[in-house]
C-alpha cells in the first residue's frame, strides 16, 4: 500500500521574540502562513521492521537526521507499529531557508502514517507528537494560517491571507536557526511587530494592511551576519514588491504583490543574481 502526502513550505507574515525561556528556548509571537512551494512524500509500506528514506536531492541526510525518519521512528515506537516504511521524498523546497521544508516533511510523514498504518490518532496528538521533534512542526501538522505562541508549538488558527503572490529568493548561505535564536537579545528589540495588527489585517482582508503589518525581529541579527540579505530585500522593493520580509531565521526573502502583472518582472529581476527565486501563491 502506498499514500502520498504535499509538504508546503511556510512563511513567518510576523515573527516577535519575547524572552529567553528557562528551557533555552525563546518565547515567540508568530503568525505563519502556507505556500504553494511543496515536497512531494511518497510513503511505501514495508513488511519488514525499518524506516528507509530516499530523495531526489543530494544535500539532505538520508538516516536518522533526516526530520521524516524521526517523525516515523516516534509514531513506530509510540504506536507498536510492527512493519516498516520507505520513505521517498522529491524535495522542492530549498533546505536550511527559514521556509521549515524538514519540519513540513515530518509533518506530512505523521499524517501519512497515520493513514497507512490507520492508527486513527486525532490531529491535536499528531500535532503534540510533532512538537518532539520541533518548534514549528506542530503548525505543519495542518497548516492553513495561525497564531503560533509558546516556542511557536501553541497555535490559533486564524484568516488566511488574501489572494496574493509570493516571490521566494533563497542567497546561497547558511543560516544556523539556533545561531540566530542564540544571538537575540530580547530587552534591546527596539520595534516589536505587532501580532493583533497582523491578525486585524488578516482578517480584514486587507492586502494592503498586511504589507504594512510585515515585521520579524530576527532579521537584525541575520542581516549583520550576512549583508546580501538586505542586498536582496532592497532588490524586491526597488523591483516593485508591495512589502518584504525575511522568512523566519532566514536566509530566504520573501516579497508579496497582489498584482500578477508585477510578478514576472521581479522574478526575472531576481534571477540575474540569485540562482534559487520561486514565484508561488499563498495558499487559501
Ligand atoms: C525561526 C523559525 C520561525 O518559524 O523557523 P525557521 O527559520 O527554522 O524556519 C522557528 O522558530 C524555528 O523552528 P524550528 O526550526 O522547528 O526550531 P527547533 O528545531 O525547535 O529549534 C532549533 C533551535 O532554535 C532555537 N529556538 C527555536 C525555537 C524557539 N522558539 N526558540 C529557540 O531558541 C533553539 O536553540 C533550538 O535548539
Ligand atoms: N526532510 C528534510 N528536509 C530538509 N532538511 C532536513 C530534513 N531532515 C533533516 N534536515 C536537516 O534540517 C536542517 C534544517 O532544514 P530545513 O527544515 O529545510 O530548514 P529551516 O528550519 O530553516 O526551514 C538542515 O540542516 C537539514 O540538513
Amino acid at each position: 500500500m502506498k499514500m502520498y502526502e504535499k509538504a508546503p513550505a511556510k512563511i513567518n507574515l510576523m515573527l516577535d521574540v519575547l524572552h529567553k525561556r528557562a528551557d533555552g528556548f525563546h518565547e515567540v509571537e508568530m503568525i505563519m502562513t502556507m505556500v504553494d512551494l511543496a515536497d512531494r512524500l511518497e510513503l511505501s509500506e514495508l513488511k519488514r521492521d525499518s524506516i528507509i528514506i530516499s530523495s531526489q536531492a543530494g544535500y539532505i541526510p538520508l538516516d536518522e537526521k533526516n526530520l521524516a525518519f524521526q517523525a516515523a521512528r516516534l509514531i513506530k515506537d509510540r504506536y507498536n507499529v510492527r512493519s516498516g516504511v520507505h520513505i521517498h521524498l522529491d524535495k522542492r523546497i530549498p533546505v536550511a531557508a527559514g521556509l521549515a521544508g524538514g519540519s513540513s516533511d515530518a509533518a506530512a510523514t505523521l499524517r501519512g502514517l497515520n493513514r497507512l498504518w490507520r492508527l486513527g490518532i486525532p490531529v491535536q496528538e499528531l500535532q503534540e507528537l510533532g512538537a518532539e521533534l520541533g518548534s514549528d512542526v506542530p503548525f505543519c501538522v495542518t497548516g492553513g494560517t495561525a497564531l503560533a505562541t509558546g516556542r511557536g508549538e501553541r497555535l490559533t488558527p486564524i484568516a488566511n491571507p488574501p489572494q496574493m503572490w509570493v516571490i521566494l529568493a533563497k542567497p546561497p548561505i547558511n543560516v544556523s536557526t539556533a545561531e540566530v535564536y542564540g544571538r537575540v537579545r530580547a530587552g534591546n528589540i527596539a520595534v516589536h511587530p505587532s501580532a493583533l495588527r497582523m491578525q486585524q489585517a488578516l482578517e480584514a482582508g486587507d492586502f494592503s494592511a498586511v504589507c504594512e503589518g510585515l515585521g520579524n525581529v530576527l532579521e537584525d541579527v541575520t542581516l549583520k551576519l550576512h549583508p546580501e540579505v538586505q542586498q536582496l530585500k532592497e532588490a524586491m522593493l526597488k523591483l516593485g514588491a508591495d512589502g518584504v520580509l525575511m522568512s523566519g531565521s532566514g536566509p530566504t526573502v520573501f516579497g508579496l504583490v497582489s498584482k500578477h502583472s508585477k510578478v514576472a518582472r521581479i522574478y526575472n529581476g531576481l534571477r540575474g543574481f540569485c540562482k534559487e527565486v520561486y514565484a508561488v501563491r499563498s495558499l487559501s
